[in-house]
């Protein structure tokens, strides 16, 4: 059953000097228990997509197509239906867990709040359900008085995650959520996220510059060039046998998790990211592209179909198919 459903995403920013196309176009769907990955560049727009599933855009951004959340769009929903769906229904976990703790509190509250905001505990109830979150996300329970600078960078992004599971939600988005940690570090949290989604059968959104990390705990993976998604299927095709010349240089970029030897030499992509308010004729990508034919400076292809449950906007994968 699909749980979430973009339906041609657009997201433009408008700034001083024009507007910042982020998002273009993406449509994507998750079902109900399943990891999606967002792949992508630097700029490439996987945090303005993040952002806009729970409506968390600054006001300078416009928003365009659907988003639904088990049929129902967020994006038309009434304020009030949307603060009972965030951390209730659909939570987030963001980059560098220590900007999103507030450092005078105590991780306990912290954990409760969500909980005691959407009435789902008493505050005399709190403490246990805390302490249950936290044996969850693998801390000893006392770790409830501790203030967020007595952890390590790992245990506050645990405690993150603790946060964004405390009332149950069936979706959550996880925003490069070890991107900041230490490799070793990293293999445990990414462990313990793909633990915990498979025990409560949640469902994922998962952003990342790494396509290694994304194709080791997604089902799918959306690659995203320019605001746009480039390619798509199952996560470890994808990341293994990409067919998009893009996904092919963000591949050898990242490899796999828990490899430092090669992870010390990487290789792959030439050039920039094009600027989204001076993108390329043709395909945005082709400037860079390796295998870039004539046509590609004016031809700006579709996500066209590449096999079993695979999509990938390349005019060479067109041609295969159109052959085939
Ligand atoms: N508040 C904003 N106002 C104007 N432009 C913005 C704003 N936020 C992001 N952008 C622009 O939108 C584009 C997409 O940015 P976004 O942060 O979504 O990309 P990203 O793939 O998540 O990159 P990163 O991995 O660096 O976070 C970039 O060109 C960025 O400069």
């Amino acid at each position: 059953m699909t749980l979430l459903e973009l339906d041609d995403l657009s997201v433009t920013y408008r700034i001083a000097s024009g507007e910042v196309p982020a998002v273009r176009g993406v449509s994507l769907k998750l079902d109900s228990g399943a990891a999606l990955g967002v792949a992508g560049e630097s700029g490439s727009g996987k945090s303005t997509l993040a952002m806009a599933l729970l409506r968390l855009l600054p006001r300078d951004a416009r928003v365009g197509g659907r988003i639904l959340l088990d049929g129902e769009d967020i994006l038309t929903m009434k304020w009030g239906r949307m603060r009972a769906v965030r951390w209730a229904e659909a939570s987030i976990v963001f980059q560098g867990a220590q900007h999103g703790l507030n450092p005078v509190r105590r991780i306990g509250d912290q954990i409760a709040e969500p909980l005691l905001v959407h009435n789902l505990a008493k505050p005399d109830q709190a403490g246990k359900r805390v302490a249950e979150l936290l044996e969850q996300v693998g801390l000893p329970t006392w770790r409830a008085r501790s203030y967020p600078h007595e952890l390590s960078g790992g245990q506050r992004q645990r405690v993150m995650i603790a946060m964004a599971l405390a009332c149950k939600p069936r979706l959550i988005i996880a925003d490069e959520p070890t991107t900041a940690l230490d490799v070793m570090v990293q293999a445990q949290v990414l462990t313990l996220i793909k633990e915990l989604i498979a025990e409560q059968n949640i469902s994922l959104v998962m952003i990342s510059h790494d396509l290694s990390v994304l194709a080791d705990v997604c089902d799918q993976l959306a690659v995203m060039y320019a605001g746009r998604v480039v390619e798509h299927g199952p996560s470890r095709e994808v990341f293994h046998e990409a067919k998009h010349p893009y996904t092919g240089a963000l591949a050898a970029a990242f490899p796999t998790v828990g490899d430092p030897v090669s992870r010390l030499a990487p290789k792959g992509l030439g050039g920039d990211p094009p600027d989204p308010m001076d993108l390329p004729t043709g395909c945005s990508f082709h400037p860079r592209c390796p295998v870039a034919l004539e046509e590609c400076a004016s031809l700006d292809v579709e996500l066209w179909p590449a096999g079993d449950s695979r999509t990938a906007a390349c005019v060479h994968v067109r041609a295969k198919e159109e052959a085939s």
